[in-house]
């Protein structure tokens, strides 16, 4: 059974059809690749897997469970995690907050043992320190949990977004242009730790990218969307090969 199953997914905003009879199947494990022209629907398709917007029609599977139509929040609780194009940290508050905030999703205190900071809220409050302080560490910013993570260099927020959307322990994770605006230095160790996250904690991810050394790089299958419709979908190799999808990147 796959992880992600989705049927027939649509939707559109007045006239235009961002999203079309979309299909996609992801294994466990899989690191699988989103590409397409700029405006293809792309990232439409992550916030519909997100539900940021509500699909007009289509089903989405998470691990047989059918998540179509939920809130973001539940989405998150059943296992769907992300990232965003422009970084979306909390940029005035410290690296480890950043990922204690994944925390809180699993940890739970009331106001009152918070406010009272009652013994329950202690031992929750420790517990997510190590937990979060072991997540930094495996992205090497343990060094740095005290920051601002505004102060961080950009190579370093992107890792931090990816330890915080981690710290809500999902099955699925979705990364949106995750090498945008990285140098090709920082692109490579972006490429090492997408690797090493996907064995490290046998996650399976969806990313969206333009950079096709990362893309031909990392990803084991990819879909390609031209026009909110699925151009090609296939092992990484072939479908980088299709003359399709050569003129769709081409414009011709
Ligand atoms: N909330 C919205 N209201 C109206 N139109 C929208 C909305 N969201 C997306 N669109 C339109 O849907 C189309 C697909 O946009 P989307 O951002 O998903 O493309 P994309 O493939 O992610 O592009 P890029 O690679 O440039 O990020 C575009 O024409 C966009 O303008």
């Amino acid at each position: 059974m796959a992880l992600l199953e989705v049927k027939n997914l649509g939707i559109s905003f007045g006239g235009l059809r961002a999203v079309d009879s979309f299909n996609i199947s992801i294994e466990k494990g899989q690191l699988y690749g989103l590409i397409g022209p700029n405006g293809a629907g792309k990232t439409t398709v992550f916030n519909l897997l997100t539900g940021v917007y509500k699909p007009n029609e289509g089903i989405v599977t998470l691990d047989g469970k059918n998540i179509t139509g939920k809130k973001t929040i539940e989405i998150n609780k059943e296992g769907v995690a992300r990232t965003f194009q422009n970084i979306r940290l909390f940029k005035d508050m410290s690296v480890l907050d950043n990922v204690k905030v994944g925390l809180h999703n699993k940890h739970h205190y009331s106001t009152l043992e918070g406010i009272l900071r009652l013994p329950r809220y202690r031992k929750v409050e420790k517990e997510m320190n190590e937990q979060a302080m072991e997540l930094l560490d495996v992205f090497d910013l343990a060094g740095q949990a005290d920051y601002l993570a505004s102060n961080l260099p950009y190579g370093k927020q992107r890792k931090l977004e990816i330890a915080r959307a981690l710290a809500t322990e999902p099955k699925l994770l979705l990364l949106d242009e995750p090498a945008a605006g990285m140098n090709p230095n920082e692109t490579q160790e972006l490429m090492d730790t997408i690797h090493f996250v996907r064995d490290k904690f046998d996650m399976t991810i969806l990313l969206i990218e333009h950079d096709m050394k990362l893309v031909s790089g990392i990803c084991e299958k990819l879909t390609v969307l031209n026009f909110g419709q699925v151009l090609a979908e296939g092992e990484t190799g072939e479908v980088l090969n299709n003359p399709q999808v050569i003129t769709a990147y081409l414009g011709e």
